[in-house]
């Protein structure tokens, strides 16, 4: 059976990454998204990030960020990979890729077939795609929404140059049939198993990875 990887996104606490781990997800994510009820500092990110276990890839989340900002958490927590969430061009990518030295993924928003076009823009650069939802009109958050799309957009998609992670709504619950219809290896959840904005809950958390896994 192929082995599907999980990432929890915007986890805050010792426990949301003792879940993570225990329940075998690959990544976590560390938000720095001030907007987001799932932020952290730098503090807080790297006071989790040296406390968790070999072997999970450690992403921090951003978005739109400038050099300063992004330099500061580099240099403040031990990470594995960036994730740039907002309209950081193909140049970015590789510049922030040069400039710190990590694995980059960007994240690109699907709602209608012609969205695929842009992934075509990145793959070669960067490291990792996530395919996410595109956030709702008004939202505050460009990502983290809850929302999925239609899966059946990617049964157009070509190979791609580089790995790629599905994203949006993904729950315990739906993740089985997400990856059945889209073909994913990896799966990306952030509201998905959470009690409230902002707050996981390691049992949605286990149950996440286990229907990823097909457990
Ligand atoms: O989660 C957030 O608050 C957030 C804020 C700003 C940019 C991105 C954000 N989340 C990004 C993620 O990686 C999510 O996991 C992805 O968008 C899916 O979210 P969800 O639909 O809630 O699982």
């Amino acid at each position: 059976m192929t082995e599907i990887r999980s990432k929890i996104c915007g986890l805050k606490t010792a426990e949301d990454i003792q879940a993570a781990a225990e329940a075998g997800a690959a990544y976590i994510g560390f938000n720095f998204f001030p907007k987001s009820p799932r932020s952290v500092t730098v503090a807080e990110a790297a006071a989790l990030a040296v406390e968790a276990p070999v072997g999970l890839c450690k992403v921090a989340l951003v978005v739109n960020m400038d050099d300063t900002e992004l330099d500061a958490i580099v240099a403040g927590v031990p990470l594995d990979m960036l994730q740039l969430h907002g309209h950081e061009s193909p140049e970015r990518v590789a510049e922030l890729k040069a400039r710190h030295g990590l694995p980059v993924m960007k994240v690109l928003g699907i709602s209608e077939p012609a969205d695929l076009a842009r992934i075509a823009e990145y793959e070669q650069v960067a490291d990792q795609i996530l395919v996410d939802a595109k956030a709702p009109k008004g939202a505050v958050l460009p990502g983290g929404n809850g929302v999925t799309f239609d899966w059946s957009i990617l049964a157009k998609k070509k190979y791609w140059q580089c790995p790629w992670m599905l994203a949006g709504g993904l729950t315990p619950e739906n993740v089985g049939q997400a990856i059945r219809r889209t073909g994913a290896r990896q799966v990306d959840v952030a509201s998905g198993v959470e009690s409230a904005p902002g707050q996981k809950d390691p049992d949605l958390i286990r149950a996440f990875v286990a229907a990823a896994s097909g457990r």
